[in-house]
């Protein structure tokens, strides 16, 4: 049988420069995180049982392989990577195991490898090409009946609260290196999660959950301010939003749990905007896996709405719009359940020459559109920025 190898490294240095190919996959938070490269085993799969089916078949996976795992932490020993579609449409979500993984946690670094790779020579990253945004001269006027239109429906009481989100197109004028991407989204926001993960890069604020052992955790995201915004975070509107997505997360975490803190809402400041956030810790109650707590908070209130099946409804008809992985569980689980998974959100998707930013915005009863755009232009600004910057790689 293949055997799965970790052992403990010296500290790499910083991940990005470790990572030799265009297409490594990188998970960065702080100044933790894992780089990996090479394809060991991939899986795509679609449909309402896509979490269940990726677990299974990275069990099936695991259970032809021989693990020698000297370090024994989250993320040591073999870890997939993932990437889940928003709905359970067609789309194509991917869960990829690396070759060769290397990871720092905890003052820890180690190095697993899956078989016997080999070591080619990697790449220096790329600086990031220009891009050519796609003008939609209509986008706004579209936006704004939307949001009016969402408005109606939630006065009316068809429902409390709809997440409404929209794409902007741009076209590549060369290769695109998502180390470049995702050093630059990483010096820029520290404390996000910073991923590339098969063609879906991006910077999110917002953590799903976490699991590493009996411990679990969640960041709760509802609530937007940016420069320029000047309504601030302590309005009515950001608290009634903000405590249904709070709510919708500590439902599912509880039935899971046995201990279950959810602490106050605070502050969360970005570089380009300001959460209003709510953490959530607990004790799991039983064996539950990252990926399927994962799959039963998708999609929280954050990036759906509530009640779940009107908001959803609400969004695909009013949207328009494939949201592809946007706003999807993305991250990262290993062989004993340990994992992360973040909702995809200040990300693009970018296949070949083709760009796709995302950004939504939660819409309440006294939402107003025009400021609802704004929102979502600032929340764009995280991925938008990366190529208004010089294009020298650090
Ligand atoms: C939907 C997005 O963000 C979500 C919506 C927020 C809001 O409405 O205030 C804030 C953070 C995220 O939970 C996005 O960034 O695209």
């Amino acid at each position: 049988m293949e055997l799965v190898r970790t052992v403990p490294i010296q500290d790499p240095g910083p991940l990005i420069d470790a990572a030799p190919f265009a297409d490594s996959l990188l998970w960065l938070h702080g100044d933790e995180g894992m780089a990996g490269w090479g394809i060991a085993a991939r899986f795509e799969v679609s449909g309402p049982g896509r979490f269940e089916h990726a677990r299974r078949w990275f069990r099936q996976w695991l259970a032809r392989r021989n693990v020698d795992d000297r370090v024994g932490l989250p993320g040591s020993g073999p870890v997939a990577f993932g990437s889940f579609t928003f709905d359970h449409g067609p789309g194509r979500s991917v869960f990829v195991i690396p070759q060769v993984l290397i990871a720092r946690r905890g003052g820890a670094s180690w190095m697993t490898t899956v078989g016997d790779p080999c070591h080619p020579d990697g790449t220096v990253p790329d600086p990031l090409p220009n891009v050519r945004w796609l003008a939609e001269p209509d986008a706004e006027e579209r936006w704004h009946k939307q949001v009016s239109r969402a408005v109606e429906d939630i006065r009316a009481g068809r429902l409390h609260k709809v997440v409404l989100a929209r794409d902007v197109r741009g076209l590549l004028g060369g290769p695109f290196d998502p180390r470049t991407a995702v050093s630059r989204l990483h010096d820029r926001f520290p404390g996000c999660w910073t991923f590339a993960v098969d063609g879906l890069v991006g910077a999110s604020p917002e953590l799903l959950t976490g699991r590493f052992g009996r411990m679990v955790k969640s960041l709760v995201l509802a609530g937007t301010d940016w420069p320029g915004g000047a309504i601030g975070l302590g309005t009515e509107k950001t608290a009634v939003e903000h405590e249904l997505a709070a709510d919708s997360a500590e439902d599912v975490l509880r039935a899971h749990c046995s201990q279950l803190d959810v602490h106050e809402p605070h502050e969360l400041q970005l570089a380009n905007v300001t959460h209003l956030a709510t953490r959530i810790s607990g004790t799991l109650s039983h064996n539950v896996d990252a990926l399927t707590l994962a799959s039963r908070l998708h999609p929280t209130a954050a990036v759906c709405g509530t009640p779940f099946r009107e908001a959803l409804s609400l969004l695909r008809e009013l949207e328009n719009l494939d949201r592809g992985r946007y706003a999807g569980p993305v991250g990262w689980q290993d062989a004993r359940g340990d994992g992360e998974w973040c909702i995809a959100l200040r990300c693009a998707e970018v296949k070949g020459p083709d760009l796709r930013l995302f950004a939504g915005c939660g819409i309440v009863g006294d939402s107003n559109p025009a400021s609802e755009w704004h929102e979502t232009e600032a929340k764009l600004g995280a991925i938008r920025d990366l190529f208004a910057e010089p294009t020298c790689v650090k």
